[in-house]
């Protein structure tokens, strides 16, 4: 097969940052996909829906002119989420649902939620206005290893939690474990779950193994082999509970390059292009629209996208870096030559 066309995907699970840098790489994100889920951790997070229409408008003007690209936005849930603004969401169609995070388990998560029952109240009014949950699933206890976080987090809150609140709709995000495609697998149509193509791609001996490379660096952290063959598995299954979100966390070269560096990998600048490579290695690029085009919007119960989206078989080079505001951003697979280029969509 020398090209594939899809139906305009779109990426369920996308940080575009604000400000300059955003402006630098929101058109990325534009060229491929139709619809994108931005995650609120800004600084200071989006915990209003005031704050995340602002937000929007703001990416808006980030845009070209005539990009067709529609942010669908998302509120940071904190202890003190008043069920009002919960309210107030689900009645804004430019809110698709609220971000967990964990208090200090990933990038600006310093204001999430440090005790899930100090959240019941506002998750109790997700799950009857039939808004979404989006969750980053790892416990941030000290003790537990970190790569054992998901598992654990699986066990010890995200289990319980589905049980305790039987309506309520959530998204695993980036799941990076079999025992995370094993919850979603048993959960039914109102659990699903994003998958990034870094963790498609490499196991945690790409960030480790002969160097330690700090652009492999994200979280949850990669894990072991088997546990990306149980990711490959599910997304190239036609498993409807698992959809594309890339993850793609753009951080500074030098914050990323650093004694202590930042978690996150930027992938949007060649995001369908890694999924495809992924699809492809496990003989299964015939799943890749449904997995990168179907699934999320069925899940949402939005419509599907009209236009389409053609990869051709051409070796290319990536950048070593991209602008990036007042600095510079190192893209997935930077110097490295890829197998396949997206054209621009068509509408
Ligand atoms: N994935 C990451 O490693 N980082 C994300 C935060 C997140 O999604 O957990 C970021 O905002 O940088
Ligand atoms: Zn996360
Ligand atoms: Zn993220």
């Amino acid at each position: 097969m020398d090209s594939i066309t899809l139906a305009t995907p779109d990426d369920w699970h996308l940080h575009l940052r604000d400000g300059a840098a955003m402006a630098d790489i929101a058109d990325h994100s534009a060229r491929q996909f139709g619809r994108a889920v931005i995650m609120p951790n800004l600084k200071p997070p989006v915990t209003t829906v005031a704050a995340a229409l602002e937000y929007r408008g703001r990416i808006l003007a980030a845009l070209p002119e005539n990009a067709q690209f529609e942010p669908l936005m998302t509120l940071y849930l904190t202890d003190a989420t008043p069920v009002e603004e919960v309210e107030r969401a689900a009645d804004t169609p430019e809110i698709i649902g609220f971000k967990l995070y964990p208090a200090g388990a990933t990038t600006h998560s310093e204001a999430g939620v440090t005790g899930i029952e100090k959240a019941y109240r506002a998750i109790e009014a997700l799950e009857r206005h039939g808004v979404p949950l989006l969750v980053h699933g790892e416990v941030t206890d000290a003790e537990v290893d970190i790569f054992d976080r998901e598992a654990r987090f699986i066990e010890s809150v995200l289990e319980p939690l589905v049980q305790r609140f039987t309506e309520l709709r959530v998204v695993l995000e980036h799941v990076t474990t079999k025992e995370g495609v094993e919850f979603v697998r048993s959960r039914g149509p109102r659990v699903g779950a994003t998958i990034t193509a870094h963790h498609l791609l490499y196991n945690r001996n790409a960030l480790l193994a002969g160097g330690i490379r700090p652009h492999h660096y994200c979280l949850p952290v990669l894990k072991r082999e088997s546990h990306r063959q149980a990711l490959v598995a599910a997304a190239t299954s036609g498993d409807a509970h698992f959809f594309l979100g890339t993850d793609s966390a753009p951080h500074p070269k030098p914050q990323k390059e650093s004694a202590c560096g930042c978690a996150g990998c930027y992938t949007a600048y060649t995001a369908i292009e890694l999924y495809a490579v992924a699809f492809e290695r496990a003989g299964a690029l015939h799943m890749l629209e449904r997995f990168a085009s179907h699934h999320g919007a069925d899940f949402y119960g939005r419509p599907r996208n009209g236009g389409t989206l053609t990869l051709h078989r051409a070796k290319w080079r990536v950048p070593e870096t991209l602008a990036f505001g007042p600095e510079r951003v190192v893209p997935a697979m930077a110097g490295e030559t890829l197998d396949w280029r997206a054209s621009r969509r068509t509408l």
